[in-house]
């Protein structure tokens, strides 16, 4: 059985459309990182640090010991700076005019582990190119909502789209979880996909549809 610590929708949907049948707990953790920790030491960090919460969450909800907890962060990083998630609009303007006309990278880091002890932990990165922003489009993306709830203040998947100008690496892995490297990984762990054809369903990601691991514009 596969469970998922997360109450992030976005990965919730990113397995079930791949047809994975989980269990979802909560992640209740401490986002603090030490001071000056490198991102990609962090993130993973974080990975691990939901993954034992929910873990312990599971068995007290009388999960079994061999059934393996994911838990996963996801960070936004810009000449080796962490850009977590806006507290404001106006830190969420800040941010986004931090990444215009630039390039950055985005950290996965995601954690497996059992109650029997076994636990797999790795950070999956993909790079990102924005084109120039302008101030009247920033306020206006922010006043849409979407970038308050995401690392970088904005979201892959939905508006933001169309500041995308590439990307190299997994699409899916910015918004959450990256499908490929997980889905080896929990087949390794016996765990496989069940329901296929839900994958057809419209997760709104087909105007990326061939551009993962390419560098040209969606
Ligand atoms: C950059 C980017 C981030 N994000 C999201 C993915 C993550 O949900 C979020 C980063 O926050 P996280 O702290 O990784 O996750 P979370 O708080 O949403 O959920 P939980 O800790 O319970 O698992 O930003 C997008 O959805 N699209 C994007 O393009």
């Amino acid at each position: 059985m596969l469970v998922l610590a997360s109450s992030s929708p976005r990965r919730a949907s990113l397995l079930r459309e791949r047809g994975y049948v989980f269990e979802r707990v909560k992640a209740s953790v401490s986002e603090e990182l030490a001071e000056g920790i490198p991102p990609e030491i962090g993130v993973r960090q974080l990975a691990v640090r939901k993954a034992e919460a929910g873990l312990a969450e599971w068995l007290e909800l009388g999960g079994n010991k061999l059934d393996l907890v994911l838990g996963a962060d996801t960070m936004v990083v810009l000449d080796s700076t962490i850009l977590g998630k806006p507290a404001s609009p106006l830190e969420a303007e800040e941010i986004l005019q931090r990444l215009s006309g630039r390039t950055h990278a985005v950290l996965t880091g995601v954690a497996l582990i059992s109650g029997s002890g076994k636990i797999v932990a790795d950070v999956v990165e993909t790079i990102v190119n924005f084109r120039r922003l302008g101030a009247d489009e920033i306020k206006e993306y922010v006043a849409t909502g979407e970038p308050m709830d995401k690392a970088g203040a904005y979201g892959i998947q939905g508006e933001a789209k169309k500041f995308v100008t590439a990307i190299q690496g997994s699409l899916t892995n910015v918004i959450g979880l990256p499908m490929e490297y997980l889905s080896e990984q929990l087949r390794a762990w016996g765990i496989e996909q069940t329901n296929i054809a839900s994958r057809e369903v419209d997760n709104g990601l087909s105007a990326f549809e061939g551009f993962t691991g390419g560098t040209s514009a969606p």
